[in-house]
């Protein structure tokens, strides 16, 4: 029998790339397929809430039946109690990377933590959250900028390179999004055995 279809909503190619690398160790166990749907982002400073919502939307377009999941970026300064969050995306494309380091200027403290939140359902009314954390330091940018504020954040675990400067396998290995994805691989075992 093939692996059942579950489908990654997201119109970010470079989300897309990481999980799809992520995941390929699942491809006996899953089938990922892609829709990239432009969803709905309710406003919220919960993570969690914001990404059952994703869901939830991603699920009624898709239809009942069909194994969904979407995942939720943040970035979370210490400085600022948890902000911009979930928010990031939009403080990307109007100050560019230069005005959000800028931003952090006149504080001392310049860690972060990037957080994954991803929700799946299996289109039959149940949802699951997983999470992964990162914490790092916002710093001035270094490597490619192709891909949101990698560039401008520093793992602490990552022996002084930003997210833009590893590979992406050390990146993955490290990363909030290879967390969050490392839970989400346990529940796979456990529900497509
Ligand atoms: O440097 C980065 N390293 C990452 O690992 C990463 N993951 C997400 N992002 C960016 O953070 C915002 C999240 O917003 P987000 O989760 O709503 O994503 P999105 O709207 O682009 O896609 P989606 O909602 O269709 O999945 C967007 O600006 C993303 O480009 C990242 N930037
Ligand atoms: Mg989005």
């Amino acid at each position: 029998m093939s692996a059942p279809d579950v489908v990654f909503v997201t119109g970010n190619a470079n989300k897309l790339k990481e999980v799809k690398m992520i995941l390929a160790s699942e491809s006996s166990k899953i089938n990922l397929i892609n829709e990239p749907l432009d969803l709905e982002e309710i406003q919220d400073v919960d993570l969690q809430s914001i990404a059952l919502a994703k869901c939830k939307q991603a699920s009624k377009l898709l239809g009942p039946g069909r194994p969904v999941f979407v995942e939720d970026t943040a970035l979370c300064f210490d400085s600022f109690n948890g902000l911009p969050g979930a928010y990031i995306k939009w403080f990307v494309k109007s100050m560019g990377l230069a005005g959000i380091v800028q931003m952090l200027s006149g504080f001392e403290n310049k860690g972060a933590e990037a957080i994954t939140t991803l929700t799946y359902t299996d289109g039959e009314g149940h949802f699951h959250t997983f999470q992964g954390v990162t914490h790092g330091t916002i710093v001035t940018s270094r490597g490619p900028t192709d891909f949101g504020w990698d560039s401008i954040f520093q793992p602490d675990e990552s022996h002084g390179q930003t997210y833009a400067e590893m590979d992406k396998a050390a990146k993955n290995a490290i990363s909030h999004r290879g967390r969050a994805f490392a839970e989400f691989k346990a529940f796979i075992a456990t529900e497509f055995k």
